[in-house]
């Protein structure tokens, strides 16, 4: 079964446009579990631009299902994380500037810095995903630095995609094949939509969870809340 995790920044950036309580994220994360979002994502940045410090610490008591926190390490993310304690934090190299995330993890390279950062993190209990482009060696990578599972990073193959499906699939089957030879757990997410999730989905075995934001938001735009997430949720039957 692969869960869908619904990402509610951009109900924070939407609320943040006029500074006050509307629309209300809890409100809105709680209903997206009851419309059955089988997870919430939030991705709280350095300069708060979406999801707030304080959303991170409100969400908590709420989310009855998975509370997935994604970022990068840095102490003030660290502080927070382990502080709120989510079921999972997927570990993101985002660059403070970055508009949205734009690449993995080079596990290779960093792998003194996330072998620490996965234990402290494990220690409380917290599961780790590590975000990685499609690449086994990086998926490697991510299992000798101790982590639970991998995010693979599906922008390259959301962009691809109606060019050539099949071209755009194939790192990530060998990505996920690799994370599944070595009994990691298998989380997929970035532009992924009503048009790409479901090929994504009969191609990718093993895969446990996705994570979509930007897109669900916009379709629920047309489609409203409830029935977004039961059109996403057909996608991965
Ligand atoms: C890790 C990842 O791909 C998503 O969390 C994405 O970064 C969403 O963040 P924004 O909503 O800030 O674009
Ligand atoms: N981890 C990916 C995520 O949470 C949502 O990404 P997107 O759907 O907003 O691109």
């Amino acid at each position: 079964m692969t869960r869908l995790s619904v990402n509610v920044n951009k109900i924070a950036t939407i609320r943040n446009a006029r500074g006050g309580d509307n629309p209300n994220l809890v409100k809105v994360a709680k209903d997206a579990e009851r419309f059955g979002a089988q997870g919430i994502t939030i991705h709280p940045r350095p300069d708060e631009r979406h999801i707030t410090r304080q959303d991170t610490y409100d969400l908590k008591p709420v989310v009855t299902t998975e509370y997935n926190i994604e970022g990068n390490p840095e102490p003030r993310f660290m502080e927070l994380v382990l502080d709120v304690v989510p079921e999972q934090a997927t570990l993101v190299p985002d660059a403070d500037d970055a508009i949205t995330s734009n690449a993995g993890w080079d596990t290779i390279k960093n792998k003194e810095f996330l072998t620490k950062v996965t234990s402290e993190l494990k220690a409380k209990g917290i599961r780790v995903s590590i975000f990685v482009d499609p690449d086994p060696e990086m998926v490697a990578g991510a299992a000798a630095c101790g982590a639970d599972r991998v995010e693979l990073y599906t922008e390259p193959y959301a962009a691809n995609f109606h060019k050539n499906k099949e071209e755009a699939i194939a790192p990530y089957i060998s990505a996920a094949k690799k994370a599944v030879e070595l009994g990691l757990g298998l989380n997929a997410g970035h532009d992924l939509d009503l048009d790409n999730l479901q090929y994504f989905h009969q191609n990718i075995e093993g895969l446990d969870e996705v994570s979509i934001g930007h897109a669900l938001v916009c379709d629920a735009l047309y489609y409203g809340l409830e029935n977004t997430i039961q059109l996403y949720l057909k996608q991965l039957k």
